[in-house]
């Protein structure tokens, strides 16, 4: 990030942010700041809102409630200001399959009416390591170069900010990585990204996380304070037969989550007294090694997804309240 938190005027200031569908409130009373230059996630289970939330903060969707500024521009009454300074990839980004790389990105050039667009979209086919396959036509591309030209056609225009909603699904692990090199890269110069995922290893890449459930906001703040937030005591356990002892686990009190990292496991709860007393209790057998283990981002995050299920389903068996 190349501005510390809370320096400078943030690039995103918002209260209160709700949309209603119907009789549902999809989004409820949703504040956030964005730092300029911060990479910012949004995790949070199907249907939370996070989308809604997206299209709101860029002007796409006019909010039922709340107010704030986007880029400086008020985020009801200057949407069209704002949208010229964003680029959006959305989940189903869109590409004419009978147009090369070249000719996609400078349809999106034309489009934002760019004037020295023969310049931009050379850099941009450099900068995104596309310039070899300029000629490619898109529709015979991999998932990850379709993703990768998605980015750059979102990039044309040099936005300010960058909202990327699931940006990887589908895309293999080197092409995400690839990927996040190059949104940490946009990140380090000055742009703020705002993605949803709901994958751990773009998680981890974020500087701050906000955690979204049924329209709410329920957990907010620097990536580094999250497992705090969440609350989780862990031990950390190795030894023979781990399948074994994963399965036992499940079943004993104060554990609620057992994950597996290589050759030990992670084993946590959030009743800190019953899962040392479950602990001690098993560590007296001595057939296993118990140490304590500060809960990462990665604890934090399976906890946080485990719990998630899809809300505002329509066949959900115990209905859609919080
Ligand atoms: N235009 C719309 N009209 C009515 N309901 C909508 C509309 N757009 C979204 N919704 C509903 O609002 C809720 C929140 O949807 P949203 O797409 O914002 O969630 P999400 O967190 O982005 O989900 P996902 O992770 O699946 O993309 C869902 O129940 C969705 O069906």
């Amino acid at each position: 990030m190349s501005t510390a938190p809370g320096n400078g005027v943030p690039v995103i200031e918002v209260k209160g942010l709700t949309k209603i569908f119907g009789e549902r409130k999809v989004v409820d009373d949703f504040d956030i700041t964005v730092p300029r230059g911060a990479i910012y996630g949004f995790l949070g289970p199907n249907g939370s809102g996070k989308t809604t939330t997206i299209r709101m903060l860029c002007g796409l969707l006019t909010p039922d409630g709340g107010e704030g500024e986007c880029l400086g521009f008020d985020i009801r009454k200057q949407a069209e200001r704002i949208k010229e300074q964003v680029g959006y990839m959305t989940q189903k980004f869109s590409l004419y399959e009978d147009l090369s790389i070249r000719e996609n990105l400078d349809f999106v050039g034309r489009m934002y009416q760019i004037t020295d667009r023969r310049r931009r979209v050379d850099q941009s086919l450099k900068d995104l390591g596309l310039a070899d396959r300029a000629g490619q036509l898109a529709g015979t591309l991999s998932g990850g170069w379709k993703q990768r030209l998605a980015l750059a056609a979102c990039l044309i225009h040099d936005p300010k900010l960058l909202l990327l909603d699931e940006p990887t699904a589908g895309v293999d692990p080197k092409a995400r990585r690839d990927f996040w090199d190059e949104i940490r890269r946009l990140s380090a110069a000055g742009v703020t990204v705002l993605v949803s995922t709901h994958y751990m290893d773009e998680a981890v890449q974020c500087d701050f996380i906000a955690y979204i459930a049924y329209g709410k906001k329920l957990i907010d703040g620097p990536s580094a304070r999250i497992p705090e937030q969440v609350g989780l005591e862990t031990w950390r356990v190795d030894g023979p037969d781990l399948a074994a002892l994963e399965e036992r686990l499940k079943h004993e009190p104060g554990v609620e989550q057992v994950a597996r990292f290589g050759a030990v496991l992670h084993v946590s709860g959030t009743d800190k007294p019953k899962l040392d007393a479950t602990v001690e209790r098993l560590k007296a057998e001595g057939t296993h090694h118990w140490s304590r283990q500060v809960a990462g981002l990665e604890e934090a995050f399976i906890y946080l997804m485990a719990g998630a299920r899809d809300n505002f389903a329509r066949d959900q068996p115990d209905g859609a309240s919080a």
